[in-house]
């Protein structure tokens, strides 16, 4: 049969795609079905499986003077297992002088080890040749060392171009037409014909040269993985693969550690203009990524991680203004055939990092505490040091103009760089963080640059009234607000007094029936659990009313939370803690939002805040503060029903506090007087507050249970402030922040007052809350803010829009 098409592809296969198995059925699928449509190929192969690596391990053993041979008879068995009359003596044989060659002497020699290297290649390209034979494919066994000249370099010779051109032309004119070349990928020879090796990728770069000699109308060049990604998949879970890259954002790639991809590899195609696909040997539906001259749309490409890299930081006072200091640290590292893929040096000239090798690391610091001998005397140098566990993460495609974004982000999310650098014309940048932030820093980049959904971990505790309602309202609205929003809510924790659900990927529907089953916890088990699984963009939501969960506040923001609060406590407690709770927040970069504190849901913390910061000065705030007493006094004023009554409704509607004692005795409205107080700079305490408490002294005592059962008791003591008051007035619990608000410190009424009916305060109506805000350019006439001042449904909305908010801000 003849080929129906004259330009040739060039078709490569890596090690994982030739391993045994499912492997090399699929690589002999793929040439057989190129072979049926009449596709022009060539393939080029490299060792199979782990190949390269065991003989590697098997040479290292035979220096050693180690016994190798169980390993030599596995690596042997491997290359010939299930494939029947495939013989390969004679590079098996080889082999077995080679190292037994090794072991005697106890060393080796570069050239040696090319010629123990080459054998993985020879043996693959000799194997697949058989298979296809076999299926009556005209297949053509090729020794790339007959054709790729190279200079002497072994271990990572240089192609010599002319010769090694004239070679192919003249073995494909030759093997043309109905033939199937299979050609030794990473190996060839010098002009004494000794072997020779391409160095890292050189399978790669024998393709991409046969692609450039033979005028290939395509490289394609099969993988297990189905092309190029914004982000590893491992450490991404939501990079996506590109579609289409051009050659140079191909080469900054390749650059920056995308081991598909090395920059040598591509220069050949650039030459000729030849494009480059990238594709999976397992999954023959995908089309992978295409790589062109063609400049594809604009932005950022991918995230690409150097691994393996340590950073060497060289300090000294005396550098600065030093003319050759840099000029010193290439020349020394040069010398030793360092290379060093990153340098930041700060315009003091005080501090310069480098990124190099791990394993050249001590060799580096060695080399430069020499070069700088002198340098350590003088005192102009005070000290070289290594940090092993880093990592470089760059950002292919990324400018400065927009680098505030993911730079943003990292430090919120508590991941310091520790350098970076960026270039002044390609456009990319790059971050050393340590190996341990790794995951987290890349999807923290990640989400934050691809427009993918930015993934929001949430830790709920408390999941009574409030927290449950807050759950199940996320919970149906997160695939929308993922929608239209890009916001990923995933609530990870969901925890009472006692319990803990812990789930790095969320909790579901369910969560109610699994917390109860959940294990105890302490607080540090929290963040222990986002720490491991890197969970980024983290919020705790305090929906208790608990005095002891705000101890846990200053160790969560110290471990990278924002909080967001419905319970009081917090921010009424000493005005010390109030003020060291905010200097926390400023030094870790956190927030802590709160809308809910005072009025449920309605905008009021936001208004005040907003008034206070635009220089609006504030006189007075009044009003209806509490959704329950609300209820309770508007309810019991206009109807003929008993006080008891009307407050075991406003317990059970879900107004009042978990203990509504807190509510009766005037604390809560108290507190939320307080808060509004100090919102406007105000230095008032607790104690500062002149409560009206509505229990009568003997029923203060006790428990909430208790306080229950003889709620009767405040029957006849209301209706009689009830019977007493003028004709059309109606009761109303109110809060009066007043006095000179522009002094240290307001004056702050809690109390029972008697209104006309047809006032403001006397029209709010079922559990509606009521703030008249007053303000030096509104003068008499207040800004009225009023609307549902209590309730699980609206609170827990209030809260969720404080995480939304807090989403904005991130
Ligand atoms: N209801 C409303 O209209 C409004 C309420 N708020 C505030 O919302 C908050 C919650 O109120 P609500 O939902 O009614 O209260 P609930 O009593 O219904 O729920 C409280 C939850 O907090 C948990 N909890 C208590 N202490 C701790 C602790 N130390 N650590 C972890 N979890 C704890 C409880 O668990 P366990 O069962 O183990 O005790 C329970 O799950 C309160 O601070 C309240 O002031 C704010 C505005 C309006
Ligand atoms: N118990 C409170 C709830 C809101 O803060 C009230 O009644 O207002």
């Amino acid at each position: 049969m003849y080929f129906k098409e004259d330009k040739m592809k060039i078709l490569k296969f890596g090690g994982k795609s030739l391993a045994n198995g499912k492997g090399i059925h699929k690589v002999i699928n793929i040439i057989e079905n190129k072979v049926g449509n009449g596709e022009s190929i060539t393939v080029v192969l490299s060792a199979r499986g782990r190949s390269t690596d065991q003989l590697e391990e098997i040479l290292d053993r035979a220096v050693n003077n180690e016994s190798y041979q169980e390993q030599l008879q596995a690596f042997k068995q491997y290359q010939v297992d299930s494939y029947g009359d495939f013989k390969v003596d004679d590079e098996f044989k080889t082999l077995d002088k080679l190292f037994e060659g090794v072991s005697l002497l106890g060393d080796y020699s570069k050239r040696i080890k090319d010629q123990v290297l080459s054998q993985g290649e020879v043996i693959s390209a000799k194997l697949l040749t058989h298979i296809l034979k076999e299926k009556g494919i005209n297949a053509n066994f090729t020794d790339s060392r007959e054709l790729i000249k190279t200079d002497g370099k072994f271990g990572e010779a240089q192609p010599l171009d002319k010769l090694s051109k004239e070679n192919v032309v003249k073995h494909f004119k030759k093997y043309n037409g109905t033939t199937v070349n299979i050609v030794t990928g990473f190996i060839a020879s010098n002009t004494k014909n000794e072997t020779t090796t391409l160095g890292r990728n050189g399978s790669n770069y024998t393709a991409a040269l046969l692609a450039n000699y033979l005028d290939a109308e395509e490289l394609q060049n099969f993988t297990h993985v189905s092309g190029i990604y914004t982000a590893n998949p491992d450490l991404v879970s939501d990079a996506k693969k590109i579609e289409r890259l051009s050659y140079t954002e191909a080469n900054e790639l390749a650059y920056f550690g995308a081991n598909i991809l090395h920059a040598k590899t591509i220069i050949p195609l650039i030459e000729k203009n030849i494009p480059l696909r990238i594709l999976n040997t397992f999954d023959d539906q995908n089309n992978g990524t295409l790589i062109t001259a063609e400049n594809s749309s604009k932005g950022i490409k991918s995230l690409s991680v150097l691994e393996n890299v340590s950073l060497i930081n060289l300090e000294g006072r005396g550098l600065l203004g030093r003319v050759g200091v840099d000029a010193r640290i290439f020349k020394a590292l040069a010398y030793k055939n360092i290379s060093v893929s990153i340098i930041s040096q700060g315009s003091s000239e005080r501090g310069i990092g480098l990124v190099v090798e791990s394993e050249k690391a001590i060799e580096a610091k060695k080399v430069l505490k020499q070069e700088f001998e002198a340098d350590f005397y003088k005192k102009d140098v005070n000290k070289i040091t290594v940090a092993n566990e880093v990592a470089v993460i760059s950002i292919i495609g990324q400018d400065l103009s927009t680098f505030h974004r993911p730079y943003n982000a990292l430090i919120k999310n508590q991941v310091i760089p520790l350098l970076f650098n960026n270039t002044v014309s390609g456009k990319n940048v790059s971050l050393v963080v340590y190996k341990a932030q790794l995951h987290k820093a890349l999807n923290v980049i990640h989400g934050e640059i691809f427009g993918v959904a930015k993934k929001i971990n949430i830790a709920v505790f408390g999941h009574g009234l409030v927290g449950g309602t807050l759950i199940d309202q996320i919970l149906k609205s997160a695939k929308d607000i993922e929608k239209r929003k890009k916001i990923d809510l995933n609530i990870f924790a969901v925890a009472n007094s006692r319990k803990i659900l812990l789930n790095e990927n969320g909790v579901d529907t369910n969560w109610k029936s699994i917390v109860e089953e959940g294990d105890s916890y302490q607080i540090k088990d929290v963040i222990k659990f986002a720490d491991a699984h890197h969970l980024e963009n983290l919020i705790a939501i305090d929906n208790t009313a608990s005095k002891d969960f705000t101890d846990n506040y200053s160790v969560l923001i110290e471990n990278g939370f924002d909080l967001v609060s419905s319970n009081k406590v917090a921010n009424t407690l000493s005005f010390d803690f109030y003020k060291e709770l905010r200097m926390k927040l400023e030094k870790h970069q956190k927030q802590y939002l709160y809308e809910t504190n005072v009025g449920a849901g309605l905008p009021l913390i936001d208004t005040i805040k907003l008034l206070h910061l635009s220089g609006e000065n504030i006189t007075r705030i009044k009003g209806v503060f509490s959704g329950s007493l609300s209820y309770l006094f508007n309810t019991f004023s206009k109807e003929k029903r008993l006080f008891s009554e009307v407050l075991g409704e406003a317990i059970n509607k879900g107004y009042t506090e978990p203990d509504p004692r807190e509510d009766l005795c005037g604390n809560d409205v108290g507190r939320k007087l307080l808060i509004l107080a100090r919102e406007l700079g105000l230095s008032n305490e607790f104690n500062d507050v002149n409560i009206h408490n509505l229990i009568p002294e003997n029923l203060r005592e006790g428990a909430a249970d208790t306080f229950l059962k003889r709620l009767k008791e405040l029957d006849s003591v209301y209706q009689k402030i009830k019977d007493e008051q003028k004709p059309n007035h109606v009761l109303r619990y109110i809060g009066d922040l007043h006095g000179d608000l522009f002094k240290e410190k307001g004056i702050l009424d809690v109390k029972l007052v008697s209104v006309p009916e047809s006032s403001a305060l006397g029209q709010v109506k079922g559990s509606d809350s009521i703030f008249e805000i007053y303000t030096e350019s509104y003068g008499d006439q207040p800004i009225v803010i009023q609307g549902a001042g209590a309730g699980a449904a609206v609170t827990a909305r209030g809260v969720f829009g404080d995480i939304l908010r807090l989403t904005e801000k991130s």
